[in-house]
């Protein structure tokens, strides 16, 4: 049993959701609850009354959070100390958006210097490449780029890219590569000039096979096209922690752009990582994204815990997993632009949160990180909206939206709002048996068909949903929103005591990985694997069903 469990504010909030009356009620008695349960900051809005909660379940939650010692861990993180024990390192992507005047102190280097410089370097190469000075082996300038990375290193930069599309330079167009799956990497380079294409290879670790096959076959294509060895260095850089490894490899030294073991790779598109994003949007943009996110940093570690952002979310977020049985959580974005973002969130909190013991080794006894699943508004109402009314499951959601689109058409952006809205209302106040029923008053059917089809029509509600508004969608509010979710990853890692910034459960795959690819390969007998791997292995060897 853990501590946390046979705490008195645990085990008083397993019996106060128990008895919480229906949102509709909650906003019947207090007409000013929107008002009291909304909060702004960075250039975000925060709806919040469509939960279920009341005053002293938010009390409850604050208090949890006091006695978990919330804000002594947010404070640890800022300053530096080793909180990801298991790899011994400290955890600072926050360091990545901090002001050039500001010392972050970590074994007696300030590293906000390290940062400073490295955005300068990034600076010199987007200058380089958008003004077009930098040429390619034939003397043209470059006009696509390529990134080639997986997981953070390339969620970030492609999700953050597709969603400041507005924001491109007109005279580049980016891809991005990231299964190991021949078909990716070659479906992206069909259309591509290797005169004019620039390659970013970005691992933290150098290490990642796909990145590393992935860069292989970019090389051998480039190469197929006439261009010869020494061309490389005109045409492919890399991001990475493992200088070393990279300058093996054959990337030439001025070409490397160094990521530091204090960023986790869900973490890292605020460093070199970001490097496709500030291509395309141009550093000042890529400065903007960074500074959206340092605001929401204040924010995080100066307010009071019952006004802060991530906290309210973070903790809503565990009241439904722990004590609602809430097993995933959906992030519906209402603007096209942001459609990539729930898979982002889905790494960030499911490789951060996806744990099953406590700092000290302790198996843990309460659910921690959910399902993180999603996509864009209003799509997904025609897919699996259906189950959130009516299904058995109970999903939280967070509906977010800009309330200007980059792109006033019509009745377009109203109809967008309209749905966002309703459907979170919808959700909260579902339809009674009764209203069901009556709504078939008029219809021809006989008094049993109604009754039966009232039944099927009738949706419990009680929904809960997290609304979250923006004024528009640019760089500044992308980087705030993006901070605010991993920060409300932070919270509930911390409140639960577990290490949200390692990821031992990828590795056993990729051990396992290298031994199933020898023996696909080779000829070497793998009976001694379980039935299912070897009869597997064998239908491949065969190549025939
Ligand atoms: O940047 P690297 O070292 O290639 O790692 C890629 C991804 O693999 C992981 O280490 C495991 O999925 C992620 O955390 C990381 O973003």
């Amino acid at each position: 049993m853990t501590e946390l469990t046979q705490s008195q504010t645990w085990n008083e909030l397993k019996a106060h959701t128990k008895n919480l009356p229906h949102m509709r009620v909650l906003f019947a008695e207090d007409k000013l609850r929107f008002d009291t349960m909304s909060t702004s900051a960075c250039g975000l809005f925060l709806d919040y009354s469509k939960n279920r909660a009341n005053n002293e379940t938010l009390s409850l939650l604050f208090k949890l959070a006091d006695e978990t010692k919330l804000a002594a861990k947010i404070k640890a993180m800022f300053g530096g100390d080793v909180i990801n024990t298991t790899e011994k390192r400290a955890v600072l992507h926050t360091a990545l958006r901090a002001k050039p005047e500001q010392k972050i102190m970590l074994d007696g280097t300030n590293i906000v210097e390290e940062v400073q410089q490295t955005q300068a370097q990034m600076a010199t190469f987007v200058t380089a490449i958008t003004s077009g000075s930098w040429k390619g082996y034939t003397g043209k300038s470059i006009t696509d780029i390529v990134s080639i990375g997986i997981g953070g290193s390339f969620l970030g930069p492609k999700i953050v890219s597709q969603a400041l599309r507005p924001y491109w330079n007109k005279a580049l167009n980016c891809h991005f590569v990231g299964n190991v799956d021949g078909t990716s990497i070659t479906e992206k380079l069909k259309p591509l000039d290797a005169e004019t294409t620039l390659f970013i290879m970005s691992s933290k670790s150098f290490a990642t096979q796909e990145t590393l096959t992935n860069t292989l076959s970019a090389k051998e294509w480039f190469m197929s096209n006439g261009a010869s060895q020494e061309d490389i260095a005109q045409h492919f850089v890399a991001v990475t922690s493992n200088v070393a490894k990279a300058t093996e490899f054959g990337i030439d030294a001025d070409n490397i752009f160094p990521m530091w073991d204090w960023v986790g790779g869900r973490y890292s598109l605020w460093s070199a990582i970001g490097l496709p994003i500030a291509l395309m949007i141009g550093m000042d943009n890529f400065r903007e994204l960074l500074d959206g996110a340092h605001e929401m940093d204040k924010h995080f570690a100066n307010t009071p815990l019952s006004e802060n952002m991530p906290v309210i979310m973070g903790l809503f977020s565990l009241l439904y997993g722990n004590f609602h049985n809430a097993q995933s959580h959906v992030v519906l974005t209402y603007d096209h632009y942001l459609r990539g973002l729930p898979a982002y969130f889905q790494q960030l909190d499911m490789e951060s949160n996806g744990k099953s013991v406590t700092l000290d080794g302790t198996h843990v006894d309460f659910s921690t990180g959910p399902v993180i699943w999603g996509g864009e508004g209003t799509n997904g109402q025609h897919a699996y909206h259906q189950l959130l009314h009516q299904g058995t499951a109970l999903i939280p959601a967070d509906f977010i939206m800009p309330l200007k689109s980059h792109n006033p058409l019509g009745e377009h952006h109203i109809q967008l709002a309209s749905n966002c809205f309703a459907q979170t209302q919808a959700l909260m106040q579902g339809r009674s048996y009764e209203e069901a029923l009556a709504e078939l008053e008029g219809s021809d059917l006989s008094i049993d068909e109604k009754s039966t089809l009232a039944k099927h029509k009738e949706m419990q509600g009680n929904k809960p949903s997290n609304t979250i508004l923006m004024d528009k969608l640019t760089p500044g509010t992308l980087g705030s929103l993006i901070a605010l979710y991993e920060h409300r990853t932070f919270v509930q890692g911390a409140i639960w005591n577990i290490n949200s910034f390692d990821q031992w459960g990828v590795e056993l795959g990729k051990t396992l990985g290298n031994d199933v690819l020898a023996r696909l390969g080779a000829e070497q007998d793998a009976s001694e694997l379980d039935s299912s791997t070897n009869g597997l292995i064998n239908m491949f060897r065969q190549e025939s069903i």
